[in-house]
């Protein structure tokens, strides 16, 4: 399958990073104004590193488009007459909806959006799918090109918005709450990298426990605290402060926004 990403920033340079990986494409071009985030890979059989979309676009089944909602509209009306029935178009930016880009190429047009997060780049992305009408029987080829790169989920498109937040801005909040433990074990003593190494260890099994045992975080929590213990007096303490109700309320807030990018 010939693969092209146009637009190799954060997303779309980890997106071709785990193809590679993968070696699951006979060409793969990358397309960018700035090509810097991908020069690394121009050596890589297969891979053709490009400023031209057109080029991209002409030379690919399946046209990935990694741009910024600011972006996208202006590229999608440059390459719209290269795009053709045969085309697999498959977008990420966040809410920018397949009506939208219906309306610049055509709703004959196979659109999936796609929803990854930079974990793409290490095959571990939570990556939800939807796709138009035209495109619905293309899910399945899509699933097997996510799938390589981590777990899919094919969720209605209204639900996308609620998956970027989760998923895709998800890594920054877990990142923050590794961060945060970081922290809390170098006030306990620890030099930094020990820190970082204890948080990022203890964070991978927590999340390894609960997808092998299937159980739910509570059963699980019961497992850790002791009665009178330590773990329940620091867990009650972060829920006094707001734990749980902070994170909701962000995930709230990080929706509304995404909601206002989808209207602009
Ligand atoms: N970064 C993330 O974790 C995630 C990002 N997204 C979405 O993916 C999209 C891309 O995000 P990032 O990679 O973070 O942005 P970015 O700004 O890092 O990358 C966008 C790339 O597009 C290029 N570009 C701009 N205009 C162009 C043009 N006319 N022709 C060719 N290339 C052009 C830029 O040079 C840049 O390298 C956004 O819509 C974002 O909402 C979705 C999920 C996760
Ligand atoms: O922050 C953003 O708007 C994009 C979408 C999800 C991750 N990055």
């Amino acid at each position: 399958m010939k693969i092209a990403i146009i637009g190799t920033g954060n997303l779309g340079s980890s997106i071709a990073k785990g193809l590679i990986k993968n070696k699951s494409f006979s060409a793969l071009y990358l397309s960018d104004k700035n090509t810097s985030a991908v020069n690394q890979f121009v050596d890589e059989p297969y891979v053709k590193i490009t400023n031209s979309n057109a080029t991209a676009v002409e030379n690919s089944d399946v046209v990935i488009f990694a741009l910024q909602p600011r972006h996208i509209e202006g590229v999608l009306k440059e390459v719209e007459p290269l795009i053709t029935d045969d085309h697999v178009v498959m977008s990420v930016a966040a809410g920018f909806e397949i009506s939208r880009i219906e309306g610049i190429i055509g709703s004959d047009k196979q659109i999936i959006r796609v929803m990854p997060n930079t974990a793409i780049s290490i095959g571990k992305s939570m990556t939800c799918l939807s796709a138009n009408d035209s495109g619905e029987h293309k899910l399945g080829m899509a699933k097997d090109i996510f799938n390589q790169l981590g777990t899919t989920m094919v969720i209605p498109e209204e639900q996308i918005q609620a998956a970027t937040v989760i998923c895709a801005s998800g890594i920054a909040f877990w990142m923050r709450l590794v961060r945060a433990t970081t922290q809390g074990a170098i006030q306990l003593g620890f030099e930094a990298e020990e820190a970082h190494e204890l948080a990022l260890q203890t964070c991978y099994g927590a999340a390894s426990l609960l997808k092998e045992s299937g159980r739910h975080p509570e059963a699980e929590i019961d497992r850790v605290t002791t009665p009178s213990g330590c773990t329940i007096e620091g867990l009650n303490e972060m829920e006094h402060q707001g734990l749980s109700s902070s994170l909701i309320k962000g995930i709230n807030a990080s929706f509304e926004k995404i909601n206002q990018i989808k209207n602009s």
